[in-house]
């Protein structure tokens, strides 16, 4: 979608969690591009904020290196360095202990003075959720959000853990900032495929007019991951893969496939239509869930010629874990527009193959005129390639050439990243929130509606233990359950499509009628 707003006013930035991980691999490498690019004001700071105490020297040597090992763009002079570096300092703080933040207030007041700041703000919070809620208290309490300009609070997931644990911590993060001044991150919101979605279909009458029930026999989105828990156990073993991917960027980019086009491009009407989706999401209860949702676990398995472990010999899993490390779901949305679609999602690690795609399978002709032995026509797809390849394909059937009566599926490409070094996710993130754009940011009611769709199915799950948990081997593209949920609607999943190796989605072996 276009951007409504570009205004770029000087700002001062305080990072919660400024030597952090996050901060480290994303944070400050999208600020230094978007320095590099120009889309930071000439006039900014930055403070971070941590437990460790740190010199300011060594915090800014601490940014090089994060900058040096994963931002895209590289330090090639020492002087343009200096002038960004200088901005940043750090400030050593225990962030829960409200007695601290008379002098985070005048860290940020010597920085804004320093530098001739207005007084505009961005919080970010990049902690462990469990002190988002506080932070934004201690904020209020101490003064900093009587600033001169704006303030604009930016929340890392996940936010809750369930409905109601979300709904306590929105209530008392409202308490400080209202919620225009919330910028909730989900990364997938970030990324440009996904942020094409609706230009592709709402500036292409091409595609507009079949988005529907009449035209679309299914949808598939799937997220697959190599990688495994990681270091992550502590936080990913009591979260599962439902509620790491599916609450969040599953449902996002549902929405973004599914919603109605919005009446203007401004943050409200595109919530609104998004907000109506998840409304529409048909909620499943507990005694439904096993018939509309799957979940597993990875075993050992081989991925590129490596063996890797299974998820419950990875470091600090606890024995006998339940955890799901993959999800498969059939979703009904219950409106004019999708009616009797099924969406199929699947997200999971250690699988074959790094894809975030959506593909869209339209219907099947009514007439089959040429269906024979010769011709393996396959379903019109059009594949939105998220991540890591960025583009679109579409497939159709026509002539083989020079070969009479034969028809083959052919596949039309557009390659997004080809050449062009696209944005990372945070860096249109970062931009948005410092323009004071909401657009690519969740609101309350996602965030809320989500949950509520999550919830039973999380209940279920937690009650059935491992009766539910289907293993799956490292390396594949999940449990056979998962594949099951689309075999018993005559569907199939499409493989991840490759062009550089023209490795080409398996769609549906239709009928050959006489
Ligand atoms: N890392 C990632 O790739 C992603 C992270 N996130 C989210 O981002 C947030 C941060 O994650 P991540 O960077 O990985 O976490 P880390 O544990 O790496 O960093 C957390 C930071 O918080 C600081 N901190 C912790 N407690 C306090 C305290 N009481 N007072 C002051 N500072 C404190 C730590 O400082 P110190 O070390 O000095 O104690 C540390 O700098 C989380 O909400 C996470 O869910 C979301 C998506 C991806
Ligand atoms: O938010 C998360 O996303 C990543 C996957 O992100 P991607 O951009 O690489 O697709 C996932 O690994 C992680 O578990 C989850 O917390």
């Amino acid at each position: 979608m276009s951007k409504q707003i570009n205004s770029k006013e000087p700002f001062a930035m305080v990072i919660f969690g400024g030597a952090g991980d996050l901060a480290q691999r994303k944070l400050f490498p999208a600020l230094y591009t978007l320095h590099r690019s120009g889309f930071l004001p000439d006039n900014f700071s930055v403070l971070g904020v941590g437990r460790s105490p740190r010199e300011t020297e060594d915090y800014r040597q601490f940014l090089r290196n994060a900058i040096t090992q994963f931002a895209r763009t590289e330090v090639d002079n020492e002087e343009e360095w200096s002038s960004f570096a200088e901005r940043f300092d750090y400030l050593s703080i225990d962030v829960t202990d409200a007695g601290t933040y008379d002098e985070l207030e005048r860290a940020v007041a010597e920085q804004e003075k320093q530098f001739s700041l207005p007084g505009n703000r961005l919080f970010y919070l990049a902690v462990a959720p469990k002190l988002f809620g506080v932070v934004a208290e201690n904020l209020k309490a101490g003064g900093l959000t009587e600033n001169n300009g704006w303030k604009r609070l930016v929340i890392e997931k996940p936010f809750g853990r369930d409905y109601l644990s979300a709904e306590a911590l929105q209530e008392q993060i409202n308490r400080s900032f209202p919620e225009e001044e919330v910028y909730r991150i989900d990364h997938y919101l970030g990324k440009e495929m996904v942020q094409n979605i609706e230009v592709l279909r709402f500036a292409n009458s091409l595609f507009e007019n079949l988005w529907n029930n009449r035209y679309i026999s299914n949808v598939q989105i799937t997220a697959a991951e190599i990688v495994g828990v990681e270091n992550r156990a502590s936080y990913y073993d009591s979260a599962g893969a439902l509620r790491d991917m599916v609450q969040n960027h599953i449902l996002q980019l549902l929405m973004m496939v599914a919603m109605e086009p919005p009446s203007h491009l401004n943050p409200e009407a595109i919530h609104d239509e998004k907000v109506k989706v998840l409304r529409s999401l048909r909620r499943y209860e507990e005694h439904d869930v096993s018939q509309y949702m799957v979940r597993g676990q990875y075993t050992g398995g081989f991925i590129d010629d490596k063996e890797v472990p299974p998820y419950l010999n990875e470091e600090n899993v606890p024995e006998g874990s339940t955890n799901e490390t993959f999800v498969a779901g059939k979703l009904y949305i219950d409106n004019f527009r999708w009616s009797g679609v099924p969406f199929y999602i699947r997200t999971g690690k250690r699988m074959a193959e790094k894809s975030t795609e959506v593909v869209i399978q339209f219907r099947d002709v009514p007439k089959h005129l040429y269906f024979n032995k010769d011709n393996n026509l396959g379903s019109n797809l059009l594949v939105i390639k998220i991540n890591p390849e960025e583009g679109l394909a579409l497939q159709m059937n026509a002539k083989k050439p020079g070969v009479a009566n034969q028809v083959v599926p052919i596949m039309m490409d557009f390659c997004n990243n080809c050449g062009v070094d696209t944005p990372e996710a945070y860096e249109s993130l970062i931009r948005d929130a410092l323009e004071g754009d909401r657009t690519f940011f969740t609101n309350w009611e996602e965030v809320s509606l989500a949950w509520r769709f999550i919830d039973p199915i999380r209940q279920a799950w937690d009650q059935e233990g491992e009766e539910t948990l289907a293993p799956y081997e490292s390396g594949s593209y999940g449990p056979k359950e998962a594949d099951a949920l689309l075999d018993q609607d005559g569907f199939q999943w499409v493989s991840p499509y490759h062009p550089e190796t023209e490795k080409k989605p398996v769609v549906r072996g239709q009928e050959i009628s006489d």
